[in-house]
């Protein structure tokens, strides 16, 4: 079965989700002299896949390999590819289309969003977090010495095609990151998220519900706010630590392994703060725990606060964090009590 999902905003937009969703690249870029698919080595079958569907619509493709994983969310990797770009006279009629994990995704997007001020852009996420998460909703962009994802643009695709048959090849730790984001948009807004994850931890028995589940809450908060003015920073929950640990790490960290410990580290600040009963604290341990996610994250905790506050929800001196006042009830809480702060890190870090 083929589920869809349609994005508001400016230019409306669909995600596709289902086995075989590539194949609508033929429909989506049709009529489009050239586009570029832009994939990491593990990707390559897909990504020659994705070029012999454009040719055989009379779209002139050709792939265009990057690093993997984040290494391919780099300064010196765009540079690369917007010479590459220029080798081939890539026109503002053309397409750029992203084939792979949230990295390749955010970094083809980028490109998209850059070159020539603007092209069109084509997501086929091939992780789950890429399917969930980082191919839908137009944040792109690449990471920097001071942190992740601070330079990009906000460029949202022309469709989404999460091929399910893909997944297939997704190894298991990869697979169990990406449910790190489902469970957060259980956390933050779909209750029935919860009780299937509940039901089966792995998340696989359910698992085309649980990403359409997943799609119609990012799409309800980039429809609404695609620049992240409001209700799409509720999306941030747990990423406030989470990407400081990833920082600290040299990116070496998993996305989602750095989320699971930012949902715990979230939920015990709201606890902290009185906003979040005991029993829902102790639901984000246990739901995570099971998941096979870590809950708990050896580091060093100035030195995290300081990457903190390059966060981009950060204000000025003012550090924000997303916390539920209740599941399913997102709120920014801005500067927290420092003890609340001390606390919540107790309960994460390594050595409680
Ligand atoms: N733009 C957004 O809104 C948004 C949202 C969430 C996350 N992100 C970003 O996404 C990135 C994380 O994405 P990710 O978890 O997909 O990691 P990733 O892109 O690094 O992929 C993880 C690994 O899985 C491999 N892989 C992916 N799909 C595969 C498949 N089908 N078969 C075999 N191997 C496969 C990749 O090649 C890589 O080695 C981070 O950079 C994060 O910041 C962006
Ligand atoms: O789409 C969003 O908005 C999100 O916050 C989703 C996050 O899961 C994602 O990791 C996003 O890339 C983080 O955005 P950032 O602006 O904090 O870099
Ligand atoms: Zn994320």
């Amino acid at each position: 079965m083929t589920r869809r999902v349609p994005v508001a905003g400016e230019k409306p937009y669909e995600v596709t989700i289902g086995a075989g969703a590539q194949r609508e690249l033929a429909l989506v870029l049709a009529g489009t002299p050239r586009a570029v698919v832009v994939h990491a080595p593990p990707l390559a079958a897909a990504a020659g896949s994705a070029v012999e569907i454009l040719q055989t619509a009379g779209v002139a493709a050709e792939a265009l390999v990057v690093p993997d994983g984040e290494a391919a969310k780099t300064a010196q990797v765009a540079a690369a590819m917007w010479d590459e770009f220029g080798r081939l006279g890539l026109t503002r009629s053309d397409a750029v289309v992203g084939i792979g994990g949230g990295a390749v995704t955010d970094l083809a997007g980028f490109l998209a969003a850059t070159w020539t001020r603007g092209v069109r852009f084509v997501t086929v996420p091939t992780s789950v977090l890429g399917m969930v998460d980082a191919a839908v909703g137009g944040k792109t962009g690449i990471n920097t010495a001071a942190g992740k994802n601070l330079v990009g643009a906000f460029h949202p695709p022309a469709a989404v095609l999460a091929d399910t048959d893909l997944l297939a090849g997704l190894p298991e730790a990869e697979f169990r990151s990406g449910m790190a984001e489902v469970v957060k948009c259980g956390f933050i807004a779909d209750g029935e998220i919860l009780r299937l994850l509940d039901a089966d931890p792995t998340g696989r028995r359910d698992i085309e519900e649980l990403i359409e589940r997943a799609v119609r809450v990012k799409a309800d908060a980039v429809g609404e706010d695609l620049y992240d003015t409001g209700v799409r920073e509720f999306l941030n929950y747990g990423h406030t630590l989470a990407h400081a640990i990833e920082r600290v790490e040299d990116f070496g960290w998993r996305h989602g392994e750095a989320v699971a410990v930012g949902l715990v580290f979230a939920a015990e600040l709201a606890g902290q703060a009185g906003l979040l009963p005991a029993a829902e604290v102790a639901r984000h341990h246990g739901l995570v725990a099971a998941m096979g996610l870590p809950t708990r994250y050896a580091g060093d905790w100035g030195r995290l606060q300081q990457v903190m506050r390059v966060d981009k929800k950060a204000r000025g001196a003012s550090l924000r964090f997303v916390v539920l006042e209740g599941l399913g009830n997102p709120r920014i809480l801005t500067d927290p009590d420092q003890a609340w702060l001390d606390a919540a890190w107790a309960a994460v870090s390594e050595t409680a």
